[in-house]
């Protein structure tokens, strides 16, 4: 079977005097190396694309994370300072390849900023600067350290019994990686939590009834995926799921195409 292919859909970025559409590296080396699928970006538009024409073509969705923040329109509130940096090309985009993945039945690995609009697009809503709420932990990035350091595995969560993620890397505590300002304020109701951290903030959420593997996590497994054994796991049964999908995919028929 040739290797499967998964649509990543980029974040507009700026530099050297040009527009860029941009993925990190460590989304796309975890998808090689710790899923064994190929990952392909997907430039970001507000207008213009045909979902279904992406879709057709790739076995699975990784949606990155990322320094900027869903906008609030996105659901229902007016923007504040807090809100941002915005990205509209990569809500754009973003939102409507989960909602269309999740109907097609593709599989879905969302991270950080992807838990965060997996849940948007079911219909939840988030919350800004969660530290400065009482009782909640900072879940940012450490400052004046080290790539490395920013993504060190540093925090508790708690996996629930029973979840699809339990089934991945087991049910109890496992410790992860944090670099947010945002979580899930009300959870989509097509969303299941699986995932709590000791503060209460959800971590990771599934798809209840999802057809295929359709999971949100607001960690980064992707930064350790080779070497720490859940983000590995989770990234392991990932590229099975695409590659499941992959293999029971029908063909695009020559009528098809011709059509
Ligand atoms: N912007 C959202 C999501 C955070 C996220 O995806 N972080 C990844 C780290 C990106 C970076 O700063 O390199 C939030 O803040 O909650």
């Amino acid at each position: 079977m040739t290797k499967p292919i998964v649509a990543v859909p980029a974040d507009i970025r700026s530099f050297d005097g040009a527009t860029w559409h941009a993925v990190q590296h460590q989304y796309v080396r975890a998808a090689l190396n710790a899923s064994g699928v190929m990952a392909f970006i997907i430039p970001a538009f507000e207008e213009g694309y045909d979902i279904d024409a992406i879709l057709d073509r790739v076995d699975g969705v990784l949606v990155s994370g990322s320094a900027s923040n869903v906008h609030p329109a996105r659901y229902g509130k007016e923007a504040t300072d807090a809100d941002g940096p915005f990205d509209p090309a990569r809500d754009a985009t973003s939102l409507p390849l989960i909602r269309r993945a999740i109907d097609r039945a593709i599989p879905l690995l969302a991270i950080c900023r992807g838990i965060q609009e997996l849940n948007v697009a079911l219909g939840g809503t988030l919350a800004s600067e969660i530290q400065d709420q009482p009782g909640i932990w900072d879940h940012r990035k450490p400052a004046d350290v080290d790539r490395d350091g920013m993504y060190a595995i540093r925090q508790n969560v708690m996996v629930r019994e029973g979840t699809c993620i339990a089934g991945i890397v087991g049910s109890g505590e496992i410790k992860v990686n944090s670099l947010h300002r945002q979580a899930i304020a009300e959870t989509a109701p097509r969303l299941a939590v699986e995932a709590v951290a000791e503060d209460g903030t959800v971590e990771a959420v599934s798809v209840i009834d999802a057809r295929a593997f359709a999971v949100g996590v607001q960690w980064h497994p992707e930064y350790w995926a080779e070497t720490d054994k859940p983000s590995n796991q989770l990234f392991t049964a990932f590229g099975d799921a695409v590659r499941d999908y992959a293999a029971a995919k029908l063909p695009v028929t020559a009528a098809k195409v011709v059509a």
